[in-house]
């Protein structure tokens, strides 16, 4: 579905003494298999807008190579476009049309007959509760709705593999779950590939069969949410003895299964590889020495915890972090907008 061998994307910015080179993708490889749902996750500037719209054909890369869908995306850039589905992250531009117009005349340019998209085009409002906007002009919609239509324009042909930059970002609770649950049913009803870009590690971790971290350009981790957890950190157990005397001993007995133990009051905490296997003997070992327990909580790491380890940075903090803010300058832009049929 998707293959990339060394995509490497550079920008050149700024001039004379300013001039600077950005490695914004770095060496970037990747095998996404039909039917995964990938969610794509690192944090601002790392380059994942500039993966995707290298692997969508808006962005020629400076080396390496990629197909998508068995095309390449270099020199088979109108099959690529035909083949997928792409929303990208600053939503498209909308003429004076009504909404409805717009996608219709969107989905046409796929070669899906009037009726076939409007039927289609219908059902895409309703699911994404756009319900009555159909003659509305999109600048006249909010900024919740837009961001809705751009997701029907996105999906209104039916693509087989689909790109989405950053879907739920600006929508409000209600619209994200509608989303959530139209992105499990273009895989389990369709059998669609999802490739998915965000900063919400719940929407990762709840939608994606496989994640990708990128960080800096390049690829620091790619696995499924649950092992990435076990291999990078492990379950954090919180014991909270009865008594403070007992600290010192709970301590030692969590220190034989758990690393990283810290004590704070009459709380012991540290983490072990999978809580579930042993946090049932350890329970014993502390009955067995007469050690008495108020509460234990057991807290599974999340995407977070494996992005520190990896990176040493907390994926929430970098997120806050401002890119270089360098000004887009010398794209090798290869076609914008959709495929002339
Ligand atoms: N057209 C451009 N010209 C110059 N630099 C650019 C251009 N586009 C992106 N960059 C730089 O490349 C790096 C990667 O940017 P990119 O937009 O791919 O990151 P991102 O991971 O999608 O970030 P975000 O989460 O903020 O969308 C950043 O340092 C960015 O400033």
């Amino acid at each position: 579905m998707i293959h990339a061998r060394g995509l490497v994307q550079t920008f050149h910015t700024g001039r004379g003494r300013q001039k600077r080179e950005v490695k914004a993708v770095d060496g970037v490889d990747l095998d996404i298999a039909e039917g995964e749902v990938v969610g794509f996750l690192g944090p601002n500037g790392a380059g994942k807008t500039t993966t995707l719209r290298m692997l969508t054909t808006l962005l020629r890369p400076t080396a390496g190579t990629a197909t998508v869908n068995g095309y390449d995306v270099v020199t088979e850039s109108v099959m690529v476009r035909r083949s997928i589905g792409y929303v990208s992250q600053s939503g498209g531009a909308f003429s004076q049309a009504q909404a409805g117009d717009e996608v219709v005349d969107h989905g046409m340019l796929y070669g899906l007959s009037r009726a076939e998209v409007t039927r289609r085009g219908r059902e895409l409002f309703a699911e994404m509760q756009l319900d009555g906007l159909w003659d509305r002009q999109p600048k006249d919609m909010s900024g919740g709705q837009k961001r809705r239509l751009d997701i029907v324009m996105g999906l209104v042909h039916d693509p087989t593999l689909v790109f989405l930059d950053e879907p739920t970002t600006g929508l409000d609770p209600q619209a994200r779950a509608n989303l959530w649950g139209h992105i499990r049913r273009l895989r389990t009803e369709r059998g669609a590939t999802v490739f998915l870009t965000t900063h919400y590690l719940d929407e990762a971790d709840e939608l994606a069969d496989r994640i990708l971290i990128i960080d800096n350009g390049r690829i620091v981790a790619a696995d499924t949410a649950d092992n990435l957890k076990a291999q990078v950190s492990g379950d954090l157990v919180d014991l909270e003895v009865a008594d403070d005397t007992w600290v010192a001993r709970s301590a030692e007995k969590l220190a034989s299964i758990a690393t990283q133990v810290e004590t704070d009051g009459r709380h012991v905490r540290g983490r072990v590889r999978r809580a579930g296997r042993e946090v049932p003997g350890l329970l014993r070992d502390l009955d067995s020495v007469g050690v008495a327990l108020d509460s234990i909580e057991v807290m599974r790491p999340t995407l977070d915890d494996v992005f520190l380890t990896l990176t040493g940075r907390s994926l929430r903090d970098a997120q806050d972090e401002k890119p270089d803010g360098e000004q887009p300058a010398d794209e090798s832009v290869l076609a914008e907008g959709v495929p002339q049929p």
